[in-house]
């Protein structure tokens, strides 16, 4: 069908990835995130301290705006951060594809994570049935573009800092190698989440049996159940717990193991080289697995996507993964 496309996706410090976004032909620099489901913006309602270094929508300045009177918002993200606000409508075209009557969630209010983040809001790829809107919940862009898709997917290519690019509606062959694996998807709890029975740390196979994982572009780092993390660093001499830095950090010398997952009956390995998130101090690093606190759902976040192309098809729904 007509409305495919490509958006590029610019890496804004570390692994967070911007795509420049039209709401209502204003151009805001969005944060896409496969683990929510609301479409949310800075608003002019901000506090001008909030709207500092920020792209900011203006709802009277969009000709296609349309107020939702009386419908509020508001999210909190597992990090402790979170916006809320009002809502209402606009046209929203990423890349190619165009959305009219876009459910838009102006922010009134925003966490200082956000003000000094550079993204100027985000765009929820997850199920619908997780967006936060009161009292009549609305669809994420991806649910309402569909039917304009020649195929009901979108995809994520985030390299390694460098520029990545959402794909909606096909399958990009010139961004991967090999061939695709997929696993159903179970979106129950809202997310692209799959079976994640074991993973394996160099050489040695681990079980993690009745777990799962959800393939979320929205969280930086791949984080897992603690007894992965203390198994992988076992393994990483001079690795420690630092309550410090809130991770494991090991000696930036260090050469590091890879990691695979079983994402739904296939492993994907991200190389040790992708696993050295940041350098702390010039001696130390922050590793790029980190503990997902408690439960058995594992995050597998930006630095899985640094070595996946990442499939997103609803038509089962699965999740589609390929080596870049
Ligand atoms: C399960 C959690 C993963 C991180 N989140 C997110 N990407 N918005 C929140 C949900």
């Amino acid at each position: 069908k007509r409305q495919d496309g490509s958006a590029s996706a610019a890496p804004a410090g570390g692994t967070e990835y911007l795509v420049s976004t039209s709401v209502g032909g204003e151009s805001l620099n969005l944060d896409f995130d496969t683990g929510s489901a609301d479409l949310w913006v800075f608003s002019s309602s901000l506090s001008s301290a909030s709207k500092k270094g920020h792209d900011i929508y203006t709802a009277s300045k969009s000709p296609t705006y349309q107020a939702l009177s009386g419908y509020t918002w508001s999210i909190t993200y597992a990090d402790g951060s979170g916006a809320s606000g009002k809502v209402g409508t606009d046209t929203v075209t990423i890349g190619g594809t165009s959305v009219t009557g876009q459910a838009v969630e102006l922010a009134t209010k925003v966490s200082s994570t956000f003000v000094s983040d550079a993204a100027d809001g985000l765009v929820g790829l997850a199920f619908s049935s997780i967006n936060t809107v009161q009292p009549v919940q609305q669809q994420t862009f991806f649910d309402n573009a569909q039917p304009s898709l020649n195929s009901p997917l979108f995809a994520a290519y985030l390299p390694y800092n460098a520029d990545g690019a959402y794909d909606f509606g096909f399958i990009d062959s010139s961004k991967y190698s090999g061939s695709i694996n997929y696993a159903t998807v179970n979106s129950g709890n809202g997310f692209w989440e799959f079976a994640s029975n074991s993973y394996q740390v160099g050489g040695s196979t681990f079980s993690q049996s009745g777990n799962t994982g959800i393939a979320d572009t929205g969280t930086t780092l791949v984080l897992m159940i603690d007894d992965a993390v203390s198994n992988y660093y076992a393994s990483v001499s001079g690795a420690s717990n630092s309550a410090t830095y809130g991770g494991y950090i090991f000696p930036c010398s260090t050469s590091l193991p890879s990691l695979s997952v079983d994402i739904g009956g296939n492993y994907a390995t991200i190389p040790g080289s992708l696993l050295n998130f940041q350098s702390i101090d010039g001696t130390n690093c922050f590793g790029g697995l980190q503990s997902v606190g408690g439960g058995t759902q594992n995050i597998y976040g930006d630095v899985f996507f640094n070595a996946y192309y990442g499939i997103f098809d609803a038509s089962v729904p699965q999740f589609g993964f390929a080596a870049l």
